[in-house]
């Protein structure tokens, strides 16, 4: 039959039959080879394909996450944040991915803020930002993703910190902090307000020392003896008032008061009382601490990532100037009745007025 396909073939088309047998042997073996390349090709392709939907999906989530920063233009909810998550979730977990804080130190000014904050980040389940973000009170245009950016890498179970004492002044802290998350765990440490002021004045005196005395910028009136309450020395020291304004978004089981006193004379003590807060195991305990003599403040044995002791630096502990004894007892009436109200609101005794 082959034969006689070849003959006809050769007859109608007037080529050799030579010729005939050696093209279509050339295209069995075309023919075979393209089948057996197929064979190979047709999963290597599935694999392709598959590999180009998901840099596609990944891509689109990335997009998503573009969009929704600059369309909400730095007023990102809890519903953008949501969007955000899955694109967090495929990124690699190895070193980490930077969350926003769930725990804030918000107060006070002169409270110990500084010293609270370093001695939290020795536990391994605390990561912090250094500096001072500011961004529930001036950058807050800057947006979340903003805010997000300046976090450290944490890993799954760490706690993201930061510290800006003057959040808890601010009017507009309290709805932003609870837009950004309404579980966020508020830490305020507290000082006697008296010495606060002082501290906040001298810390001013350091910067410009030609300001007026302390006497003189305490009163509206020296002689009838009126409190200039718009001074924010004595401002921010009216505890109660400003505990009000964050009571209207978190309940108080949300916020915990650390004693700026006892953080100095029992630093294992408050810092038992904020890993219990944080819902962290109790780390840092006594022999993390030693009292240094010359500082007259505890201090780090071991600094986190160091293995050096460390104090805080010279601006933490200046000498205060000396007051009139009468303008401090003046302050001390000035704040009795708002120390009275804030112990009652917390529960706590401070014992500022004893
Ligand atoms: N361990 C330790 N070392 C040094 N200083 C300590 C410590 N614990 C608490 N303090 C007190 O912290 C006060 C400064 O408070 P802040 O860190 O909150 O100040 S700031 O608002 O950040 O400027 C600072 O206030 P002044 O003494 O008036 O400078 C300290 O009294």
């Amino acid at each position: 039959h082959r034969r006689a396909f070849l003959m006809l073939m050769a007859r109608t088309t007037g080529a050799d039959v030579k010729h005939l047998v050696l093209f279509l042997f050339t295209c069995k073996e075309i023919m075979w080879l393209c089948y057996f390349i197929s064979l190979g090709a047709v999963p290597l392709l599935i694999k392709q394909e598959e590999r180009k939907n998901t840099e596609r999906k990944n891509s689109s989530l990335v997009a998503s996450e573009n969009w929704s920063e600059g369309f909400c233009d730095g007023k990102i909810t809890s519903v953008n944040l949501i969007t955000l998550q899955p694109n967090q979730s495929e990124m690699p977990e190895d070193d980490g991915t930077k969350r926003l804080p769930q725990a804030l130190i918000i107060g006070v000014k002169k409270g110990g803020t500084r010293a609270l904050l370093e001695f939290l980040r020795v536990h391994p389940d605390v990561r912090a930002v250094g500096a001072e973000p500011h961004f529930f009170d001036r950058n807050y245009q800057n947006g979340l993703q903003w805010y997000r950016d300046l976090m450290p890498k944490t890993l799954e179970g760490q706690i993201t910190m930061e510290k800006t004492p003057s959040y808890f002044v601010t009017r507009e802290a309290p709805a932003r902090i609870y837009a950004m998350s309404r579980e966020t765990k508020l830490i305020v440490v507290v000082r006697d307000p008296v010495t606060r002021a002082i501290s906040d004045y001298t810390q001013t005196l350091s910067k410009r020392p030609d300001i007026p005395s302390f006497e003189s910028l305490t009163f509206k009136n020296r002689t009838t003896g009126l409190i200039d309450t718009s001074w924010s020395a004595i401002q921010i020291g009216i505890y109660a008032k400003h505990l009000d304004n964050w009571l209207q978004y978190f309940p108080m089981s949300q916020i915990l008061f650390v004693s700026g006193e006892r953080l100095i004379s029992d630093p294992a003590g408050e810092l038992g009382r904020v890993q219990d807060f944080l819902g962290l195991k109790r780390i840092i305990t006594d022999k993390h601490f030693y009292f240094n003599q010359t500082k007259g403040f505890p201090c780090l044995k071991k600094a986190e990532g160091s293995s050096k002791p460390h104090c805080l630096g010279k601006t933490k502990g200046r000498t205060h100037p000396n007051i009139d004894p009468e303008v401090v007892q003046r302050l001390r009436d000035f704040y009795r009745p708002f120390n009275m109200k804030f112990y009652q609101m917390t529960g706590r005794v401070f014992g500022w007025d004893d």
